[in-house]
């Protein structure tokens, strides 16, 4: 009996969608600069020398496969904060986080939109109670991350297309438009899918702002250590907001700094006034997870808890994470000298001074169109490239196919 029969087809996702669509694609000139995993300089994915090191100390100790606690390994949790925050927080010696493992970053996002639409904040406006504001545009996961968790999702403008840059005029007007106790999503770096990141005077901007209007932060960060390739710099942002008091929220993904994308690795933290709403917050992001997945998964945490906590396997893994990002800094302008040496009197300088996993190339929707169906390039329709997927192979290719279906 047909019992599903009205259940309409759902969209393909903009990304992991778009990327089955260059898996089915049999020409063997594709290239996709779709999903933002890193692949080295022959287009394969790596396995970092540190987590290899850490798996084979984790296989060898032949540890037991026990059930990790609902908020999962303690000895994780805390090392992805200090990565964060530094060993001397404060906010971490003094006991004030309430700290838990997810599922990647998808994961701590999502823990943290229903402790969000659960507990609004005390100081909010009515209008508040259940609205987060984000980045406009934004990782496009996130819109439904926090719409099926209950929240209202608004966006802040931050891209100025004009500049190529941010829109700092904008995203202020818009933060002191919103109503008080509002929750904002901020990423930590490497801003997705821009690259255009706040500098730390604007950054100092964002936060009076956020302090005029007792807005809540929860700050994204999935590539901390990837962007510049100094795990300190890239916590900057976070760390400003810490120290100036801010009891933020923190989404933690381990996928692309450690590269344990399938191994589903983050955390969530939540920074409070003091140790008793530390452990009633932690009570609660309990009573979240308990019946959403009960408990998280083990291997990918040992790994990181292993490199974190050993000097000799955590120098490896900064030394891997520098050279990651390295090479992508090294694409980005390879493929600007490209293009520029194609296109005479054209700026691709946005290319080299966006950082990160990503370029936002500007590229229309009819043009990134035209690259899938005409050269099997794929990229997203917000003319997002994955730098990470560009290499010395592929690199010619991708300028002469943009410049042709930009001409
Ligand atoms: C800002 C941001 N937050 C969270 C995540 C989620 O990462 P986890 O794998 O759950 O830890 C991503 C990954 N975005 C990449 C990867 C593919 C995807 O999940 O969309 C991307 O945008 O291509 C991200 O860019």
């Amino acid at each position: 009996r047909p019992l599903w029969r009205d259940v309409p087809q759902g969209a393909d996702d903009p990304i992991l969608g778009l990327n089955q669509a260059f898996v089915a694609d049999a020409s063997p000139d594709k290239v996709s600069l779709v999903v933002g995993a890193y692949r080295d300089a022959h287009g394969k994915p790596v396995v970092l020398r540190a987590v290899r090191a850490a798996e084979e100390r984790i296989v060898a100790a032949a540890l037991p496969k026990e059930y990790t606690p609902i908020a999962g390994m303690a000895e994780f949790v805390r090392a992805a904060i200090a990565l964060m925050l530094g060993d001397n927080s404060s906010a971490l010696t003094e006991g004030r986080i309430a700290a838990v493992q997810t599922l990647s970053g998808t994961g701590a996002c999502r823990v943290a939109a229903d402790l969000l639409a659960r507990f609004p904040s005390p100081d909010a406006e009515p209008a508040a109670a259940k609205l987060i504001y984000v980045p406009e545009p934004t990782w496009s996961n996130h819109w439904a991350i926090f719409h099926d968790a209950g929240l209202t999702v608004r966006g802040y403008r931050y891209w100025d297309g004009d500049s190529l840059g941010l829109d700092e005029d904008g995203l202020l007007e818009d933060l002191r438009a919103a109503p008080r106790g509002a929750t904002l999503l901020l990423h930590a770096c490497a801003h997705n899918p821009t690259g255009v990141d706040p500098t730390s005077a604007q950054w100092a901007r964002i936060a009076d702002v956020v302090e005029e209007r007792a807005l809540r932060v929860l700050f994204d960060s999935a590539y901390q250590g990837f962007a510049s390739g100094d795990p300190e710099r890239d916590a900057a942002a976070v760390r400003l907001f810490v120290e100036r008091g801010h009891p933020i929220m923190l989404a933690q993904s381990f996928a692309k700094n450690f590269g344990l994308y399938g191994e589903r690795v983050g955390a969530l933290s939540v920074v409070t006034a003091s140790v008793a709403e530390a452990s009633t917050v932690l009570s609660q992001l309990k009573l979240v997870i308990r019946p959403m997945y009960s408990s998280p998964p083990l291997h990918g945490a040992r790994i990181v808890a292993q490199v974190l906590g050993d000097p000799a396997l955590k120098q490896l893994w900064l030394e891997d994470c520098a050279g990651m990002a390295a090479r992508i800094a090294q694409m980005r302008s390879a493929l600007r000298t490209e293009l520029e040496s194609l296109q005479p009197g054209r700026s691709w300088a946005h290319m080299s001074s966006q950082i990160g996993m990503f370029c936002f190339s500007g590229l229309r929707p009819e043009e990134v169109d035209a690259l899938r169906e005409q050269y099997h390039l794929y990229l997203t329709r917000d003319g997002r490239i994955s730098m990470a997927s560009v290499n010395p192979g592929n690199v010619r290719h991708v300028a002469q196919a943009i410049t042709e279906v930009m001409a």
